[in-house]
């Protein structure tokens, strides 16, 4: 009978590559060796040794290409939060998963790491140094979160050492760093708009915001760790900084920092949140006829006005996980405003 030769254990793919989490991801596994095939949607960076694959997750033949002679892959693409199409989330977290499942199944890739998320678990009430054996939300934030928990299901699911296909889930919080599309740009903007003058509730309530370099570390001890006779297959793992910081006071250094002012007013929770779900309300009603896309959505005033943050001592019993870098207090500006740069060069010494 011929045996099938094993592809080198170092030889990875990053579905979604081009990404903000991707590309940490993709530069951190080239400086230790790994040869990396990236698969995106879109090419927007070059870095030498790593091959570029432009494709959709949701066509198994394209994945295919890219996954033949790789052993690792890890999925990290999906639409963004918040982008307001539903078939858009389940065609490509659910629909698009699954086809990734199969094509590593029959490309015979031995291990997918996926990156899922925090909010799995997320109801939009407080939860104080969670674990990961809270159920998954029952009724979760918002349609992105809720394919998110189907995303992490199927994969957690599919693992199995009978097929030599193991699998394992990071769930990482409030990601950010150097070019971070998201959380710093909501937040200027918002600033920019003046509608950055208030605090939601008493303003202690804590949170995880996770600095890439902590969630890059957390995905590749992972699959380091992912072996038939470890404790990490099949089960899921929250990656933060390990030091919750109150949401507002996080905000308001990256704000003072970037020279806007910090917010000063309080508002109560309760007044906030049902202001944003009436505003949702008639945004959903008047959307056959105009498309708006209100600043303060329940999900948002959920996420600003409440605990949450998590335990990640299951990642450092199973996989050894210790933050490598949680300088990010307080956060000053750099030269083109960019805080990741900052909290970056805290690290590595150098001016930015
Ligand atoms: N950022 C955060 O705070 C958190 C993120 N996560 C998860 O981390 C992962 C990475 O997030 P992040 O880096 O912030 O997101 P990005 O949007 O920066 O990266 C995702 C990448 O996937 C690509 N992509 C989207 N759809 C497809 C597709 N059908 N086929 C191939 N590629 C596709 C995107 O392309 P394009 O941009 O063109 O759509 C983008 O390049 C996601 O799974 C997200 O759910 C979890 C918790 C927190
Ligand atoms: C910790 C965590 C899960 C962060 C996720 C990132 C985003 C969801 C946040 C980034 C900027 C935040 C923000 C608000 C809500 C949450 C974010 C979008 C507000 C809309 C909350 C209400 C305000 O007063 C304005 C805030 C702007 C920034």
């Amino acid at each position: 009978m011929a045996t099938r030769i094993r592809p080198s254990s170092k030889r990875c793919a990053v579905i979604g590559g081009s990404g903000f989490l991707g590309r940490h991801l993709v530069e951190r596994l080239v400086e230790k060796g790994y040869s990396v095939a990236v698969f995106d949607i879109a090419q927007r960076y070059e870095v030498s040794g790593v091959t570029f694959h432009q494709g959709d997750l949701c066509n198994k033949q394209d994945l295919l290409k890219v996954l033949k002679d790789v052993s690792l892959v890890f999925h990290c693409a999906s639409p963004a939060p918040g982008c307001n199409d539903r078939n858009l989330f389940w065609r490509v977290n659910v629909e698009g998963t699954r086809t990734v499942i199969q094509a590593c199944q029959q490309a015979g890739v031995q291990k997918l790491v996926l990156t899922s998320s925090a909010s799995v678990v997320f109801e939009g009430t407080d939860i104080m140094n969670g674990k990961e054996d809270l159920p998954y939300a029952k009724r979760p934030i918002d349609y992105y979160t809720e394919t998110k928990i189907k995303q992490e299901k199927l994969v957690l699911e599919a693992c199995s050492k009978e097929k030599d296909f193991l699998t394992v889930a990071i769930r990482p919080h409030g990601i950010f760093g150097p070019r971070d599309p998201q959380l710093v740009p909501i937040l200027v903007d918002t600033a920019r708009k003046g509608k950055m003058k208030f605090i939601i509730g008493d303003g202690t309530n804590l949170v995880d915001f996770t600095y890439v370099d902590n969630v890059v570390h957390g995905h590749i001890l992972a699959a380091e760790h992912l072996r038939p006779d470890s404790p990490l297959c099949g089960k899921a793992y929250h990656i933060t900084n390990d030091d919750p910081i109150r949401f507002w006071d996080f905000m308001s250094q990256v704000l003072v920092g970037l020279g806007y002012d910090a917010p000063r007013y309080h508002l109560p929770y309760s007044l906030v949140y049902g202001i944003a779900m009436l505003l949702w309300i008639i945004t959903f009603l008047l959307r056959p006829v105009v498309n708006i896309k209100p600043t303060f959505t329940p999900m948002r005033v959920a996420l600003a006005g409440t605990h949450h943050y998590y335990s990640c001592s299951r990642a450092k019993q199973d996989m050894g996980y210790q933050p490598v870098s949680s300088a990010y207090r307080p956060l000053d500006r750099g030269k083109n405003g960019d805080i990741g740069a900052v909290a970056q060069s805290r690290r590595t010494g150098e001016e930015v």
